[in-house]
């Protein structure tokens, strides 16, 4: 992707469908009178006044337990510089964004319009009551040392300013891991830090508490390296200056083990990383771009461990990776500081974990095929679920055995549950289907290219490297359109199945059509005429073996565009229905739900198949389905014919599929509460799991709850997923958004893959 096309994307992405990247949302009822005289007058007088006697009850009735500011005077945002409270606001929402998904924890960003400390600090302190935590951010140093300090000292909840401890908290975890590749000893290498600000300071006083020596340490600011010679040194500075003969970067790099960047970016040079010593360790770690480009870097020297602060390269060293599960271990025991001690212990989570064997769902969601610890792997990845069930609690036991917890925490079985159920309602499921289908992009056929958001999706999945798309439709509209917005230079095939310059390939097509057909009514001027349609000619060209995969609906019902895919492409072998399954993004997780676009009543034999299909389709995903056959009855409470059916395909598939965890017929609430479950129905094979998959009797009550949830939760949907065709071919819902496509195209990129992988191994 062009910079302009990234810039201008970043630039959407913050101004639409509304403008920034969080938002307040109530988590009480609100319908009735009833429910208002409960949260508003007279009821909240009651646990204002509870409050009132005893402060800490605040925890009890109020969001305060779970609640961070994100607090920042703009005076050093990124590696931008100060560029004012406003110009910071994208980065603090961006930093509640990141609280949230990775740790649930609800955030308010602040920026304050003072580059005075004591106002600064003032500020912060008539807030605090608010919050059961302090977030500082982007504040330049020295004045970060200060503020810091004295909030520290003044208030009663956990105070950390990011940039510094946070920063040097996932360094050093990314440092002793580095060495260990290298085999090299903190104590024994010689480290050049380029930046003496908030970050540089604290990263390398954490190094300092992890056994670097002093005397190896060079550290350099704007003006050149710190040397005991140089004039008006803050203190900050002075802790590190160096009376070694050295005044440059250049000279510093030569022989040096380890480089520390938290400066500006390119600042290194490939020159200087030729003098570093065997094995050197680069962590280039300015935002958004490094003191050295990680390829460059690397192009450098073959011998580098090489680490950023950027998500797209191996070895992302940044912060996001330490506050969310700090404050979440800290604010979980409500501690009133963020300590050495559970500093180091973050530290060593993080370290320990990037040496555990990594679990596919991150090799997926990061399109790897095995990560494992080593030069392109030394600390976890952001989005690897183990770390909130890891580093949480080993913050949280460190501020118990420090004395600074006011909260103990009793059962860590438990406390270990509770995190990862938080982890519930992101979306994450996208990302991993996006970073799988950019491993072994396919060709997709997009049959309504000349449909704007059609091409709008074309256009990303070609740029993010999803999906090689070949373009249907009218050529001038879409050459027209790909004009409008941008896409013009991209190297695709574009095709009109109406023009004559697609003779041949229409020639070809028709041929293969009527051959098929040709005793079923069709005659060779009917097939020439049919290829004329969009959906037919996409279809032939999965057939042919021209694409991998189609893309269609767009603008049509969904049954017209599902009766050319089922008369051309028609079911694989042994299917005996097609069906579809949808997947929801909902607060306990992806849930699968089928069918929700085909079959109108099926039998107890298509409900068997249509759970198997299901089945193969969340392992796609990465996802071990656990499966109720839903109903209105529970194990026989009902008996009819219609609750006879859902049981008869239970027990067809407890003898088929005796593996299967699936059970039922169950009502939905039963199906989704597992204590409920497990209480009256101890002897089901659902009892006591999560099921993450439903299987509904009819299309009426699965089309129906889809769409209900989709509308009423806002949950996030994918599908309807096509299963059971002999080709991956998927159809949109009718005017699908430009989000929605881009997931299908994934989806359809990955089907392509399966059938792939399926082939070779036969
Ligand atoms: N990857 C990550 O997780 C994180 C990365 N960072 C990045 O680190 C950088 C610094 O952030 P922060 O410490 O908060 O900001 P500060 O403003 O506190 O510090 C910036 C430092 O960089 C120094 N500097 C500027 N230009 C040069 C240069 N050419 N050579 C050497 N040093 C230079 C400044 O020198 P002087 O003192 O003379 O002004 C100052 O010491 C930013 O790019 C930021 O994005 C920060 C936090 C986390
Ligand atoms: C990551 C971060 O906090 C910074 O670059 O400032
Ligand atoms: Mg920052």
């Amino acid at each position: 992707m062009s910079k302009q096309s990234k810039r201008r994307e970043a630039l959407v992405y913050h101004a639409k469908p509304t403008p920034g990247k969080i938002k307040v949302v109530p988590t009480k009822k609100y319908a009735s009178q009833r429910d208002l005289s409960l949260a508003y007058s007279p009821g909240v007088a009651e646990p204002c006044l509870e409050i009132d006697k005893d402060k800490d009850n605040v925890y009890k009735y109020t969001t305060k337990g779970n609640l961070v500011a994100v607090i920042s005077n703009g005076t050093a945002v990124l590696g931008l510089g100060n560029i004012g409270p406003e110009a910071s606001k994208p980065v603090m929402e961006g930093k509640g964004l990141l609280f949230k998904i990775f740790a649930d924890i609800d955030v308010f960003d602040i920026e304050v319009d003072t580059e005075n400390v004591d106002e600064f600090i003032e500020t912060v302190k008539n807030i605090a009551p608010t919050f059961g935590g302090i977030n500082l951010e982007d504040i330049k140093a020295p004045e970060a040392f200060e503020i810091e300090r004295r909030l520290k000292e003044e208030l009663d909840i956990p105070v950390m300013h990011d940039d510094q401890h946070g920063t040097a908290i996932i360094s050093a975890a990314a440092l002793l891991n580095a060495l260990e590749l290298a085999e090299k000893t903190i104590e024994d290498v010689k480290i050049v830090v380029s930046g003496a600000g908030a970050a540089a300071i604290s990263c390398t006083r954490l190094y300092q508490a992890f056994g670097a020596r002093r005397e190896n340490i060079v550290m350099l600011d704007s003006k050149g390296v710190i040397r005991t010679d140089r004039d008006n040194l803050t203190s900050q500075k002075a802790e590190f200056a160096t009376d070694r003969k050295i005044n440059t970067l250049d000279e510093a790099m030569v022989d040096a083990d380890v480089f520390v960047g938290l400066s500006m970016a390119d600042i290194v040079t490939p020159d200087m990383l030729k003098t570093m010593a065997p094995n050197p360790i680069v962590f280039a770690m300015a935002n958004p771009d490094p003191e050295i480009a990680y390829q460059l870097a690397l192009d450098t020297r073959d011998d580098i461990i090489m680490a950023t602060g950027r998500s797209d390269h191996p070895n992302q060293v940044n912060n996001v990776l330490g506050f969310p599960f700090i404050f979440r271990g800290a604010l979980d025991v409500r501690a009133t500081k963020i300590n050495e001690a559970m500093k180091m212990a973050a530290v060593k989570a993080l370290s320990n974990l990037a040496k555990e064997p990594v679990p596919e769902q991150v090799n997926i969601a990061y399109g790897e095929t095995r990560l494992t610890f080593g030069r392109d792997y030394i600390i976890p990845k952001p989005f690897d679920p183990r770390l909130i069930a890891e580093v949480p609690p080993a913050v949280a036991k460190a501020a118990m055995e420090s004395g600074v917890a006011k909260e103990p925490i009793e059962d860590w079985e438990k406390y270990q549950n509770s995190l990862l159920e938080r982890l519930g309602s992101d979306n994450k499921l996208v990302r991993l289907l996006l970073n799988r289908a950019k491993t072994n992009p396919k060709r997709v056929v997009f049959a309504e290219a000349d449909q704007l958001d059609v091409l709008k999706a074309a256009q990303i999945v070609y740029e993010e490297g999803v999906a090689i798309p070949i373009l249907l439709g009218r050529k001038e509209t879409i050459l027209e359109l790909m004009k409008e917005i941008e896409f013009e230079d991209a190297d695709v095939l574009i095709i009109d199945p109406k023009s004559d310059e697609e003779s041949s390939r229409k020639d070809k097509y028709a041929d293969a059509y009527w051959k098929q057909h040709q005793r079923n009514g069709v005659t060779k001027y009917s097939a020439g005429k049919i290829m004329r349609e969009r959906n037919y000619f996409a279809a032939m060209m999965v057939n042919e073996g021209d694409a991998d995969a189609l893309i269609s609906g767009y603008s049509r019902s969904y049954p017209s565009v599902v009766k050319p895919m089922l008369e051309l492409i028609g079911m694989g072998k042994g299917v005996t229905r097609i069906a579809t399954t949808n997947v929801m993004m909902t607060q306990r997780g992806p849930m699968f739900l089928s069918d929700t676009a085909i079959n109108i009543d099926p039998s107890a034999k298509d409900l068997a198949k249509i759970a198997q299909m299901t089945a193969r389709a969340a392992k796609m995903f990465g996802i071990e389905p656990v499966m109720a056959m839903i109903s209105y009855s529970n194990f026989g409470s009902s008996n009819n014919e219609r609750t006879k059916k859902v049981r008869d395909a239970v027990n067809l598939l407890h003898r088929t599929n005796p593996d299967l965890v699936v059970d039922g017929e169950l009502q939905t609430d039963f199906a989704l509460n597992s204590e409920m479950l497990q209480d009256i129905f101890p002897f089901s094979k659902l009892a006591g799991r999560k099921v993450n998959t439903l299987i509904f009797p009819n299309l009426e009550s699965a089309n129906i709850t889809y769409k209900l949830l989709k509308e009423l939760n806002k949950a996030e949907s994918i599908g309807p997923i096509m299963m059971g065709l002999r080709k991956p071919a998927h159809i949109l819902q009718l005017d699908a958004s430009v989000d929605e496509i881009v997931n299908m195209t994934a989806i359809a990129v990955i089907d392509a893959q399966e059938r792939e992988k399926r082939r070779q191994k036969k």
